[in-house]
Order: structure tokens, then sequence, then C-alpha cells
């Protein structure tokens, strides 16, 4: 066994490393980062290959931009890169890493991720939110109506359905404003903090410049906030579910993931033992993976939706004809939304929201194409230049939802040019909660109304680039004039 495993250790030493553009003294290629991650990496393999080497400062961090590449990381050798990198906001936001998200690959990663797809995300939990669907969709129906033929913030309106939809299946009840408004400031911040380069994670002996820099501050308060809001909705949640009184209890027909998690802490089956920074950690995740990746997609549905007017008529025929004179679409509907389909995939596939993925790291030495890939080296997947991968895409950059039409390409983590959910062992757990809710509201929002610019504005007008940030929302907000369809009464 010990023969056998320096033989291949010498082998593969022989191997070299993938090609690396060159970097600068100290920080490497760090400064070939840029704001938007996704877009720089994806030029710089243009030059230097779909495997590439980059040191960001000391961390050797390959960066995958081709599907066939792609796939010997998340499926050949899928256990050795299923863990993720310990990194300094990942790490405060995680309660040190024991979530699902941001766990290294192993035992408490393998249980929270069974609670997350077995207790929190399966198809039945996600069929028992129906009614919550169902509810705030009306409820955003409703309020478009009223603002009927005035110019809406449809980015806002979209962010506060998702997240009002979230914070009913979390927490097991509709949130006020106020709270509803903290919650999407700190989703959004954790956005921003996971991609901030704090020098801790890249010179750890220099981590009181983060402190000097005021980084140290600002997470700690962020992660503080956080805290403070989840342990209340932890305490509320005890306090009702006790209380006998309390006969209107908004989930009295579900369970929320609050109660899930609570329950399950005081399973004696359970063969480990679930603390209150587990729960703390899983409800966080299930915020901020939840809120605004869903969001984005909508936003960004809305948004190409407008500026291809042919695709647009074509998606409303569609859902209007489905829905054959009744008021809302349900979900029994949607199966037969074909096209509706075709155009959530086409925005899946232009504006993955989480267009880098989250990192992965390696945990053996590998081989891949005649490369060595050391032990402990960050793994950054481009699945955002995969879905614009000419060998793959005709006319990668035009919006042209019939490219998915009759097709059996989906984004459930096989074919990898199209992976915006990841793929492999990490794949998000989340896709189905998500996928019914992006249908849904997209097609109410379609059905019921038609949608203009505001006066004056032009479809040229339209900023279409990503903010910076770990998810790529649209950089513009999105402002739109509904004009109920004609139809309908
Ligand atoms: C359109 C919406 C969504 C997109 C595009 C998305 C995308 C992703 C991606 C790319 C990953 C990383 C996968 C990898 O490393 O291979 C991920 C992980 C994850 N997602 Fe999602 N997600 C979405 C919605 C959701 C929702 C609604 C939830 C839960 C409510 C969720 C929960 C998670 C969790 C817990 C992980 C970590 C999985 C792990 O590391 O084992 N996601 N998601």
């Amino acid at each position: 066994e010990r023969r056998r495993r320096i033989s291949r250790y010498s082998i593969s030493k022989k191997l070299p490393l993938p090609p690396s553009p060159p970097g600068l003294p100290f920080i490497g290629n760090l400064h070939e980062l840029g704001s938007l991650p996704h877009q720089s990496l994806s030029l710089l393999s243009n030059k230097h290959g779909p495997l590439m080497l980059l040191h960001l400062g000391p961390i050797p961090t390959v960066v995958v931009s081709s599907p066939a590449v792609a796939q010997h990381f998340m499926k050949n050798h899928d256990t050795v890169f299923a863990s993720r990198p310990s990194l300094k906001a990942s790490r405060a936001l995680s309660y040190n890493n024991i979530d699902v998200a941001f766990s290294p690959y192993g035992d408490c990663w393998r249980q929270m991720r069974k609670i997350s797809m077995c207790h929190l995300l399966s198809a039945k939990m996600v069929q028992s939110f129906a009614s919550v669907r169902r509810d705030e969709v009306a409820a955003l129906l409703r309020r478009v109506s009223d603002n009927e033929g005035t110019v809406l913030c449809v980015t806002e309106m979209l962010n506060e359905l998702v997240s009002n939809v979230l914070c009913r299946v979390v927490v097991g009840s509709a949130m006020g404003d106020e709270r509803r408004r903290l919650i999407s400031t700190l989703v959004q911040q954790n956005s921003i903090f996971n991609t901030k380069v704090f020098v801790e994670d890249f010179f750890p002996r220099l981590r009181w410049l983060d402190w000097i820099l005021g980084l140290d501050e600002k997470l700690k308060r962020h992660v503080k906030a956080w805290d403070a809001l989840l342990e209340d909705f932890i305490q509320d949640h005890s306090i009702s579910s006790n209380d006998s009184n309390n006969i209107i209890h908004p989930s009295a027909d579900r369970t929320d993931f609050i109660d899930v998690l609570l329950q399950l802490q005081k399973d004696p089956n359970l063969d480990f033992v679930l603390t209150r920074d587990h729960i703390k950690s899983t409800l966080l995740d299930m915020f901020a993976a939840g809120t605004d990746t869903s969001f984005i997609v909508l936003d960004w549905s809305m948004a190409e939706l407008i500026r291809n007017p042919k695709v647009m008529k074509k998606v409303q025929d569609e859902v209007r004809a489905v829905a054959g004179g009744e008021e809302m679409i349900n979900e029994e509907h949607l199966p037969k939304m074909s096209y509706l389909k075709a155009v959530v995939k086409e925005v899946l596939r232009l504006h993955p929201p989480i267009p880098l993925l989250l990192p992965r790291e390696s945990t053996e030495e590998c081989q891949i194409q005649g490369y060595r890939i050391p032990k402990q080296t960050r793994v950054i997947v481009n699945a955002w230049s995969m879905g614009r991968d000419a060998a793959y895409w005709e006319d990668p950059g035009e919006f042209k939802p019939e490219r998915f039409a009759g097709s059996a390409l989906d984004f459930k983590g096989r074919e990898f040019q199209f992976i915006p959910f990841g793929a492999g062992r990490r794949i998000c757990p989340g896709m189905s909660f998500a996928i019914v809710v992006v249908e849904l509201a997209l097609a109410n929002l379609l059905h019921r109304f038609d949608w203009k610019l505001p006066n004056g504005m032009v479809i040229e007008d339209m900023n279409m680039e990503d903010s910076p940030g770990l998810v790529a929302l649209r950089r513009q907000k999105l402002e739109l004039i509904p004009l109920l369809a004609q139809n309908i009464h």
C-alpha cells in the first residue's frame, strides 16, 4: 500500500500544473478579478484555456471555464472537489462552517445536507407550501392592480414577493415590513461580504490589516444583526407554539422550517447533536440562498421579456391560452406551459444568479487532463462563461428560449454547459423550491398584465449589466408600467 502511494505521488509530481497567467509579486493574480470576476475570468480563460491556475495572493485557485473540464471536477472526481474553502466571511456567517452551504466535505455537511434535503426542501415539503405561494402571488397581483397605469419598481416588488414566501416558509408567519426589509438588506450584504477580499483569507499573518481597514468591525456587526434576528425568530416561535391560547397560528396546517428543526432537535433517533448554532446556521442559509437567487431570476426574466417583445407576446399567448379565462394561474397549469419553462431556462443560461457557483476545494491531489491539481487547491467554476460558450450554444449572446423547445436539456447538473444550480454532491438542494415560485409568479404577472417601459424610455436605454457580488442582479432597477390585460376582469 505504501509503495503504491509513493509511486502515485512520484508520477503525479512529474505532471505539469495547469497554465497560469503571469502574476504580480505578492498579490499574484488577485488584481485580475475586477469588480465582475465572472466576466474578467472568462476573458482570461480565452487566453489561457478552460483549465487555468491563478494565484490569488499565495492561494492556488483553479478556474474551470468549459463544460468538458467541469465534468472532471464535478462528476468524475466529484468527491475530491466536494469541499469548500474556509473563508472569513462565510465562516462568520455559518457559525464556523457548521451549515450546509459552507461546511467542509465531511460528517457535519452530510448530516446538515440530509436534514435540508429530507426535512426542509423535499418534494413533499415544497408541495406543502403551495398555499403560501398562492397567497403571496395573489397579494402581489393585488398590489400591481392597485398601481395599474403607474410606474412600479418591479425589482423591489419581486424581491418582496420572494422574501415574503421565504419568511413564511422559514418562520411560519408573514412578517412586518420593517423586519422583512431588514432581512432583505442582510441578505444583500451577505452577497457583498462573501466576495469581499479579506486580507486574512490570503495572508493570514496580516489579518490585523482587516482590523485596521475596519472590515472586522463591519463583519462583526453584520453577523450580530443576523444572530439577534434568528434568536428572536426561534424564541418567538417556541413561545407561540407552546401557547395554547394562540389559536390563529398562520402555520397551523403546515410545519415551517423552525418547527421542523426544533422537532428534530428533540428526536431521540437523530444520531448527532443538533445545536442551536446548527439551527441558526441552517435558517441563515435558507434566507440567504433562497431569496436573492430566485428573485434575481424573476427580475432578469421581466427585463429580457421587455427587451424581446416577440418572446413576450409568445409567452403571454401561451400562458393566457392555458389559463383559459381563469383569473389566476395555479400550479397545475404550469406543466402545460412549455414555452414559459423555456424562457426561465434561457434566463438561467444567460444570467445564472450565482455566476461562479460556490467555491470548492480539493481534499486530495488529483490529475485532470494531464495536469496536477494539488491538495487544497481552490476551485472556481465559471457557470456564466459556460452558458455562453459558442462551442455549445448557437448565437450564445442572443435571448432565444426556442433553443430549449423540444430539447431535454435541463439544469439538473447532467449537462455541464448549463449548470446554474451547480452539479454533483453539492448541487443546490433548493432547485425545485425555487423553480416553482419563479414559474408561478412569472406566469401570473404575464397573464394578468401587459408591461410597458415608463414614458420616454426605450429598450436601448435598459442597462443589462450585472451588479457586483456573489450574486449577479441586474445593475439597474427595473421600473415598468402595468396595464390590465384586455380579456381579464
Ligand atoms: C434560482 C434559484 C437558485 C439558484 C440559481 C441556486 C444556485 C445554487 C448554486 C450554484 C449552489 C452551489 C452548488 C455547487 O457548489 O455546485 C447552491 C447551493 C445551495 N443552495 Fe441554491 N440556488 C437557488 C435557490 C435556492 C433555494 C430557494 C434554496 C433554499 C431555500 C437554496 C439552498 C441552497 C443550499 C443550502 C446550498 C448549499 C448546498 C451544499 O453546499 O451542499 N438555493 N445553490
